[in-house]
């Protein structure tokens, strides 16, 4: 499996760049970090990646297949975005994943789900939780849970929006020791947890307009 991305460009609503001319290709089994302060740009390249949000510049192609030609649904069932904090929903995680289930079986992504509620079982998410409604769960369990249904729907990249930003340290290397079976592309601010999961790095700085310098232009890829 190998994802590439070639020369994405993404404009700010005022003409400037956001970011651009990113290139990067991910294969199986590795995992690409993403860091870099505030507001320069990491989950709107997620968004990119996963055709959630509208880039001006570049394509990319996982096993040399553009989104158009899976079509977008099928691309982001195949390249998944794990949203920082899960959008406020009604009903319950398993009414959530009930209609998922639907969902997908209705697209013809006919892959076998595993069961998200073992998978976060795994990482202390009580069988009682998925019957709570949304908004009666914590920040944690919210992240836990939305996360493990991901994973039980195995897509063959994983693009995380800080994953464990709400959990507390044990709970934090207990994701991140499963996570790390997965192929991901993962924004993290934490560097410990850089050092700990990245196979690869991409460090995005601000953009500097090309007139300025463009020797400070983004990206330390290492
Ligand atoms: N829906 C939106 N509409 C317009 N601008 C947006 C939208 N979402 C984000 N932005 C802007 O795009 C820029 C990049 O935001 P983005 O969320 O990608 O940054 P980030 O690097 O992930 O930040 P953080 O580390 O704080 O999560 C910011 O200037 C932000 O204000």
């Amino acid at each position: 499996m190998k994802l590439k991305v070639e020369g994405l460009s993404k404009l700010k609503p005022d003409g400037t760049y956001l970011f651009k001319n990113i290139s990067k290709t991910v294969y199986d089994n590795e995992i690409l970090t993403i860091s870099g302060p505030s507001g320069v740009g990491k989950t709107t390249l997620l968004k990119c990646i996963s055709q959630l949000a509208v880039y001006e510049e570049g394509a990319m192609f996982l096993d040399d297949k553009s989104p158009e030609e899976y079509g977008i649904p099928n691309w982001r069932t195949r390249i998944m975005y794990v949203p920082q904090r899960a959008p406020i929903m009604q009903g319950t995680p398993l009414e959530f994943y009930e209609k998922l289930r639907m969902f997908s079986s209705q697209q013809k992504n006919m892959y076998k789900h595993e069961d998200p509620v073992e998978i976060a079982e795994r990482w202390n998410v009580n069988r009682g939780l998925w019957d709570k409604n949304w908004n009666q769960l914590s920040g944690g369990e919210i992240q836990r849970i939305s996360l493990a249904i991901a994973l039980s729907c195995k897509p063959q990249i994983l693009l995380l929006d800080e994953p464990t930003s709400a959990l507390d340290p044990t709970t934090c290397l207990l994701v991140e020791a499963t996570l790390k079976k997965y192929t991901c592309i993962w924004v993290t601010h934490n560097m410990d947890q850089e050092n700990r999961v990245a196979t690869h790095r991409l460090t995005l700085s601000p953009y500097i307009d090309e007139d300025v310098d463009e020797s400070e232009n983004i990206l330390i890829d290492i």
